[in-house]
């Protein structure tokens, strides 16, 4: 029996972790996690995951809650999840951290934290997303430089981050396959006279409103057609049951950094 946590408990998507923990065979749920002050410490977390009071109350022990747990799941924000999977390294326990936001010097953090621990960091946990960012490599690399990418992203009006970490994989994976520097092409802002399109640009546009749960579209647009690769979550439940796979893969996995590719046996 694998015992998970959970931190960022109270979250959209700390609830639907729970859940699927819940529902899920060989693991057990074993702590939850809210920040200090959050006036839910203390509380049942199955009672506010609505599914039942699971005996199990809402915590803000960093350390005690990581001691009895096998893996960390942690949904919460860049510069809390470091501290997190710093937390999980000195206990050697496993992480899965499914926030999104990070800056390319958090990533080089997680990487250098990573080497004591196994730690699963991916932008999006489903199936489908990962599905996408191994098609969009070889729609890419095959279509090349004759046809101009531009990637669109839509979510709800609380989300924090912008562009959302699927859209920046998604700019990072076709820039790979394209011989582009990521950092160096992606163009997040268009108006006024812009002047013309430059060939190698990746146009990067977000829309934030209502309770938009997570849309991606990638666009090859080329001299008389294109090509619209789109994904559309209809729940964060299929989010939640791949961090709960992601847990179940870590735990027997040697210290180092892994993402969704490696879950799925996708790379
Ligand atoms: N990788 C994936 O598949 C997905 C990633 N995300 C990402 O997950 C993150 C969380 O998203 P939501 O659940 O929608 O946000 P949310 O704001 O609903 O939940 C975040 C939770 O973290 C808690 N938190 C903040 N500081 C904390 C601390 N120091 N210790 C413990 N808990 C703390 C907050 O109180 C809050 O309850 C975002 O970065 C989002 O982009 C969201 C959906 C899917
Ligand atoms: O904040 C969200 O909600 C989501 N965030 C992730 C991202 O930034 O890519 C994944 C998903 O689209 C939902």
């Amino acid at each position: 029996m694998i015992n998970i946590a959970v931190c960022g408990a109270a979250g959209r998507m700390g609830q639907r972790i729970i859940n699927s923990i819940v529902e899920t065979e060989g693991v057990r749920f074993s702590g939850a996690l809210e920040r200090p002050g959050h006036p839910l410490v203390g509380q049942d977390v199955g009672l506010i995951a609505g599914c039942g009071e699971l005996g199990v109350a809402v915590s803000d022990d960093l350390n005690g809650v990581i001691a009895a747990c096998d893996v960390l799941i942690d949904f919460t924000a860049p510069k809390v999840s470091l501290k997190n999977l710093e937390a999980c390294g000195l206990q050697k326990k496993a992480i899965v951290i499914g926030s999104t936001g990070f800056t390319p010097e958090e990533r080089a953090l997680a990487a250098e934290l990573a080497k004591t621990t196994p730690v699963v960091l991916a932008p999006n946990m489903s199936v489908g997303v990962n599905v996408c960012f191994k098609i969009l490599k070889d729609i890419a690399a095959t279509l090349g430089d004759d046809f101009d990418v531009e990637i669109v992203e839509a979510h709800h009006r609380l989300k924090k981050d912008a562009p959302s970490g699927t859209a920046v994989r998604m700019g990072e994976v076709v820039a790979e396959a394209l011989g582009r520097d990521y950092n160096k092409v992606a163009n997040f802002h268009r108006e006024g006279i812009t002047g013309e399109r430059t060939r190698e640009e990746i146009g990067m546009q977000t829309i934030r409103g209502g309770d938009i749960i997570g849309e991606h579209t990638v666009y090859f647009i080329g001299m008389g057609e294109r090509i619209e690769l789109s994904h559309r979550a209809m729940t964060r439940d299929m989010f939640s049951r791949g961090s709960v796979r992601a847990a179940k893969w870590v735990v027997s996995q040697k210290p180092g950094l892994y993402d969704m590719q490696d879950v799925l046996g996708l790379r």
